[in-house]
């Protein structure tokens, strides 16, 4: 299932990365990654980032999983996870140290053996629309044509325009964005890919999350490794220091949503969450979520928040250690996630977005979100 091919090490190559020479006692870093343009370009990346932080060299080793040969929908593969299991795989066959992984396509349950190591910062929520002529969701005309693959992304297009057509579709970003004044008058996608991608450009409107609530984890990147490799230094440092806070805390809270709802990243489910400052100068996390029927049908929407301990909005990097607010925070953040769900659950999502009946469990907390929990500075 699993094929290789070796890339040439990330120093020298160009872009303007900062690059640092180490000894040749020390190997570089493997990194797993698949081979489309949005994967290499995520682990590139993140690559960069832990050299720059660290001066350890990383290479690249690509690995080819079946969400990537497959012509289905995503919708129709039905599985949660397909891109992540072959990195997976080939992380715990030792075949390479890290891998990369779009939050938001990462399941929810944890896979033994293996953490997120770091979340590095979030890159914009936020789904957009790419219509021909520039149009907007408002402007687009009766009966428009708009492709995505997403339950979610479909069911909130037909809660905003129960006249468009929703049309579902599948590929990488270039594929979806070549049909766009074809076939289609516009397509959904996440801000962030576009972004790193550098098709930023072809957006003609940013969707709020009033309107289009974002996958939970969207714009964030994970950092997966073998948990046993955490807590070596080799590994555990350079992870450290590109993990960041916030974005940890608010993925938390999303993602709790998803494993309290036992809703996969294919389910009509969205959730956001962000770190702010309250009246007083406080921390709260806020968290928003729905459940859609798929066919814009109802609509479930709550939104809750919790004051935190400390100012985790200012920690970026975390020093090593133990901090009581720290583990208070991480702990809020699930809470919040776990009880909204049970909220929702309690006010019918399952039956609105044909969920499994979710008996809540908070059995897994914290289970695939991260080694044992680290001190942000609560000063
Ligand atoms: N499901 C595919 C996928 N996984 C991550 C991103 C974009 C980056 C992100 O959301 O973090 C995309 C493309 C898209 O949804 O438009």
């Amino acid at each position: 299932m699993l094929t290789h091919c070796r890339q040439s090490r990330l120093d020298n190559s160009s872009g303007g990365a900062q690059t640092v020479s180490v000894s040749s006692s020390t190997p570089p870093l493997r990194l797993g990654t698949r081979g489309s343009d949005l994967a290499l370009t995520q682990s590139t990346t993140v690559a960069r980032s832990l050299t720059a932080a660290t001066g350890r060299e990383v290479e690249l080793v690509r690995i080819r999983t079946e969400g990537d040969r497959s012509t289905a929908s995503l919708a129709s593969l039905g599985g949660t996870g397909v891109f992540a299991a072959a990195l997976r795989e080939a992380l715990l066959a030792g075949e390479c140290d890290i891998a990369v992984h779009s939050l938001k396509d990462l399941p929810t349950a944890p896979t033994p053996g293996l953490s997120i190591g770091a979340l590095p910062g979030r890159a914009d929520h936020r789904d957009v629309l790419c219509a021909r002529d520039g149009l907007t969701l408002a402007e687009l005309p009766d009966g428009a044509r708009v492709g995505t693959g997403s339950p979610r992304r479909a069911a909130q297009l037909r809660l905003a325009r129960p006249d468009l057509t929703v049309v579902d579709i599948r590929g990488n970003v270039g594929t979806r964005l070549a049909r766009v004044g074809t076939d289609l008058d516009a397509v959904v996608l996440a801000r962030a890919g576009l972004d790193r991608l550098g098709l930023l450009e072809r957006v003609t409107d940013a969707l709020d999350t009033d309107v289009m609530l974002p996958a939970p984890g969207q714009g964030a990147l994970a950092v997966e490794c073998r948990t046993e490799d955490l807590r070596e230094d080799a590994l555990g440092d350079p992870l450290r220091q590109i993990d960041h806070v916030p974005t940890r805390l608010a993925v938390l809270a999303e993602r709790a949503v998803l494993r309290t709802l036992e809703a996969g990243c294919a389910a009509p489910v969205g959730a956001h969450a962000r770190l702010g400052t309250g009246d007083d100068g406080t921390s709260v996390l806020e968290l928003s979520v729905g459940v859609f029927a798929p066919d814009g049908s109802r609509e479930l929407r709550r939104s809750r928040g919790v004051e935190l301990p400390g100012h985790p909005e200012r920690a970026t990097v975390i020093a090593r250690g133990t901090a009581k607010a720290q583990d208070v925070a991480l702990t809020l953040a699930v809470d919040l996630g776990v009880g909204l769900a049970e909220q929702l659950l309690a006010d019918g999502a399952a039956e609105i977005a044909g969920l499994p009946a979710a008996e809540p469990s908070r059995a897994e907390e914290g289970g695939t979100v991260g080694p044992a929990p680290r001190p942000y500075r609560s000063a």
